[in-house]
């Protein structure tokens, strides 16, 4: 599991770790870490550190704080480093140690209004490092416009470095402000930021390096949010045992699709089949249940016992075709729900059993509107962890907002009451394809029905869906038939797959 903290738990461990420490001890590992990773990637590059041109980006706190310490190691080792103060503020006693081992400093507010390229241009254009040491923890969401600009005259091919965050998100939150810096390393300190497992911000820090400052572990329990590894996915698994039977396994219903649309039923109840339930029902009209029926014998059509329901995928809850009615009657019992797409708009104001929507981010815009919360799906894209949390809070139920990083959030939506957020970004973006989401239904109503609850079942299914994305899409395009053809062989891996 990866875990992840707050701002505030991070800020108490490490003044736990610093009333241990003579002053500074803590930004020096830092500092240390953050230069190995730079010398690894100059290494990697271009074979060596000697003569390679580095640039820190420097901004008022203590994020700058390593970039400039980091930068005095990296001139020790022979590197051209050369510091760019972007803020009125600087740590002084980096600045000093950097200065000290030859480092040369340049401040913004030294050049004139529009001077910036010709100032930096060149200096940014032929760094083969550029080091975003401008926010860390302390940082809101959003860079000012000239240091954005700056951040646009590196050279494509730089390898930006950021410490601890990506300047420009919030570190608690994800959300990602306008300039924000999109990092192909970011080597962060004594524990992940919850920013680093959450959308947006986490696909903002590419590669993520976790240097070890010497905090207590004990200090760092209050995990915020967490990303499940294949050791978890594997041990949530429900393996079949031999005294099992398929409605001990888990018996599955569907009502997806309808009149209009009979894909995603195919898709749905395909997807369930082949992630192992014990049975799948499939309910609805005529049309679907015979494509359903051809495509999947092993289904069985119409109404009958189920340990869990897959409701929505496809469907149409103004057909007119029944779909709504029989969505209704599941939703009034007290079995384990799945309410995704069509169904979303049946969900009544509360329900007590086990319940997991799995909206993509129009579709919980759509949910928080009709819920008295106007929303647009871009305020959804823009800070997707508070609108999901929204929607746990007015309705109590789990909910799994879809996109390239999914969110997984317990009911209620308070870390403090059901656990951490789970996220999970296991897949290409490939599985941005049509369908794909009700394979993903498919799979979360097969956990469903096996007994896991809707955290877990939500995430497992979301990190399965990508994996079985990944070894479907092999690096090419990817349609919903090849991805559930794929799911056996994903969940097959996570026994063996190398950890
Ligand atoms: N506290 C510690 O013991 C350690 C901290 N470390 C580093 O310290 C960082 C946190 O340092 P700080 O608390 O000084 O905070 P930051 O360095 O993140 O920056 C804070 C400063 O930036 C300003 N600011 C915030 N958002 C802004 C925005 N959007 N635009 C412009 N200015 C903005 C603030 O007003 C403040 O002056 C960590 O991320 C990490 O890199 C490491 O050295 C390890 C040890
Ligand atoms: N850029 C992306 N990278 C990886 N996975 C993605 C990306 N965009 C969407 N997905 C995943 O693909 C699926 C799309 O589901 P959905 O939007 O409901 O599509 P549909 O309604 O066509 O089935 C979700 O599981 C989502 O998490
Ligand atoms: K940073």
């Amino acid at each position: 599991m990866r875990s992840a903290v707050s701002v505030e738990a991070v800020r108490r461990a490490e003044r736990a770790a610093m009333s241990l420490l003579p002053e500074g001890t803590l930004m020096q590992r830092a500092a240390a870490g953050l230069a190995a990773v730079v010398v690894g990637e100059l290494s990697a590059a271009r074979g060596g550190v000697y003569g390679a041109r580095v640039v820190l980006l420097v901004g008022a706190g203590a994020n700058g704080g390593d970039a400039l310490w980091a930068g005095a190691r990296l001139r020790g080792r022979g590197a051209r480093v050369d510091a760019v103060l972007v803020a009125g503020a600087v740590h002084e006693e980096g600045l000093a140690g950097f200065r000290a081992a030859g480092g040369r400093v340049h401040r913004v507010a030294d050049v004139p209004d529009g001077g910036l390229e010709a100032g930096f241009g060149d200096l940014l254009g032929r760094a083969d490092v550029v080091v975003d040491g401008i926010l860390g923890i302390g940082g809101r969401p959003g860079l000012d416009d000239a240091t954005a600009a700056l951040l646009d005259l590196a050279a494509p091919d730089a390898c930006v470095v950021a410490v601890d965050l990506p300047s420009g998100v919030d570190p608690d939150t994800g959300a990602v402000g306008s300039g924000a810096v999109r990092a192909d390393v970011t080597v962060t300190f004594g524990v992940l930021k919850a920013a680093l497992l959450l959308p947006p911000a986490g696909q903002h820090a590419g590669r993520v390096e976790l240097v070890d400052i010497g905090l207590d572990p004990a200090d760092l329990t209050a995990t915020e949010v967490a990303s499940l590894d294949v050791a978890d996915l594997a041990a949530a698994w429900p393996w079949p045992h031999a005294g099992d039977d398929k409605y001990r396994r888990g018996v599955l219903g569907v009502v997806a699709g309808g009149r209009g649309y009979t894909g995603a039923a195919v898709l749905c109840t395909g997807a369930a089949v082949r992630s192992g339930a014990g049975m799948v029902r499939y309910v609805g009209p005529d049309e679907p249940t015979a494509l359903v029926r051809a495509r999947w014998p092993e289904v069985v059509p119409g109404d009958g016992r189920v340990q869990a329901w897959v409701l929505g995928p496809g469907l149409d809850p103004d057909a007119g075709d029944g779909q709504a009615d029989r969505v209704r009657d599941a939703l009034g019992t007290d079995l384990p729900c799945l309410v995704d797409a069509g169904a979303l708009d049946l969900l009544p104001p509360r329900r007590d059993a086990p319940t997991l929507l799995t909206p993509h981010a129009g579709e919980l815009a759509r949910l928080l509107t009709r819920l008295g919360e106007p929303t647009e799906r871009a305020d959804v894209e823009a800070r997707p962890l508070e609108h999901a949390r929204a929607a746990a809070r007015l309705t109590g139920a789990t909910v799994l907002l879809k996109g390239a990083t999914t969110v997984v959030v317990p009911p209620g939506g308070s870390p403090a009451g059901g656990g951490p957020v789970l996220t999970q970004r296991d897949g290409p973006a490939w599985l941005a394809t049509a369908g794909s989401g009700d394979v993903l239904a498919g799979v979360a109503g097969t956990l469903l029905a096996a007994g896991l609850d809707p955290l877990l079942a939500g995430a497992v299914a979301a990190a399965v869906h990508g994996r079985a994305g990944a070894l479907a899409s092999a690096g090419g395009p990817l349609d919903a038939g090849r991805l559930l053809d794929a799911v056996p062989g994903a969940v097959a891996a996570l026994r063996d797959w190398p950890t």
